[in-house]
């Protein structure tokens, strides 16, 4: 369980507050208004940003103070941040150990990611040499071998074609149930939580709000909603 006990962030002049609970296992889409302050939520969890007051628990324990490596948590951004310079391989390596001093073990959990994603047979290649598709997946492959309970996805795929990006929340959705992680996903799309998200935490006018069954929400949402929804057409 994610727990974020009466948290305010500051970004200058900006602040977000957020009391809310994410049961463990839950899929939730992260939307609202462009500025409201979606990334800073997410990088307050990944402990990019630590909040100003409040607490952040991870199954009881504080993490509030925790260093993000030291977190619970793997984070996929918005450009995947491939490095051009390696391989596939390495690059999903580093998702194990920054220095890519890797082990058999370690060497064998990043082939099983790479084959995962559906990437076995392009190992060798640089980011370059991959559809932007690939790339997405190469990026998936390198959060997945981390092996961490909690998975904050930064609009990942907002690049990517709508059938690409379909297909890739769909195998994020898979990836989740088979480890039985925790998603929290930022997305301008209304459509992305739908089709991925069980809950959705609303982000605006200052505040994350508790999450809500996505269906429930969205068919029946709520003024800032309506606003928000309104101006993605959805
Ligand atoms: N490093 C920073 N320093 C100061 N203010 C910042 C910083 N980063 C973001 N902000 C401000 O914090 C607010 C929230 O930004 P944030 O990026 O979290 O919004 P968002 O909901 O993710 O937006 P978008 O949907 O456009 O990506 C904005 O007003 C932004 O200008």
């Amino acid at each position: 369980m994610l727990r974020l006990e009466a948290v305010t962030i500051r970004n200058d002049d900006f602040t977000l507050g957020a009391d809310l609970a994410i049961e463990p296992g839950r899929r939730v889409a992260v939307i609202g208004p462009s500025g409201a302050g979606k990334s800073t939520l997410i990088e307050a969890i990944a402990g990019f940003r630590p909040p100003e007051r409040g607490r952040v628990l991870w199954n009881g324990r504080d993490i509030t103070a925790a260093a993000p490596g030291a977190r619970p948590v793997a984070m996929l951004f918005q450009d995947g941040n491939l490095f051009p310079h390696l391989d596939l391989t390495a690059n999903v390596g580093l998702g194990l150990d920054p220095d890519l001093r890797l082990d058999d073990r370690q060497r064998r959990q990043v082939r099983e990611a790479i084959a995962r994603v559906g990437l076995a047979t392009l190992e060798g290649r640089k980011p370059a040499a991959l559809s932007g598709g690939q790339q997405s997946r190469a990026a998936l492959a390198r959060v997945l071998v981390q092996g961490r309970p909690l998975l904050l996805l930064d609009e990942p795929f907002a690049a990517l074609g709508p059938a690409l990006k379909a297909e890739m929340l769909d195998l994020v959705a898979e990836l989740v149930a088979e480890t039985g992680a925790t998603l929290l996903m930022v997305s301008h799309d209304p459509g992305d939580a739908r089709r991925i998200a069980d809950q959705v935490v609303l982000v605006a006018e200052g505040r994350a709000e508790p999450p809500r069954e996505t269906a429930a929400l969205l068919d029946n949402p709520p003024p800032a909603l309506q606003a928000y929804l309104g101006e993605t057409g959805a």
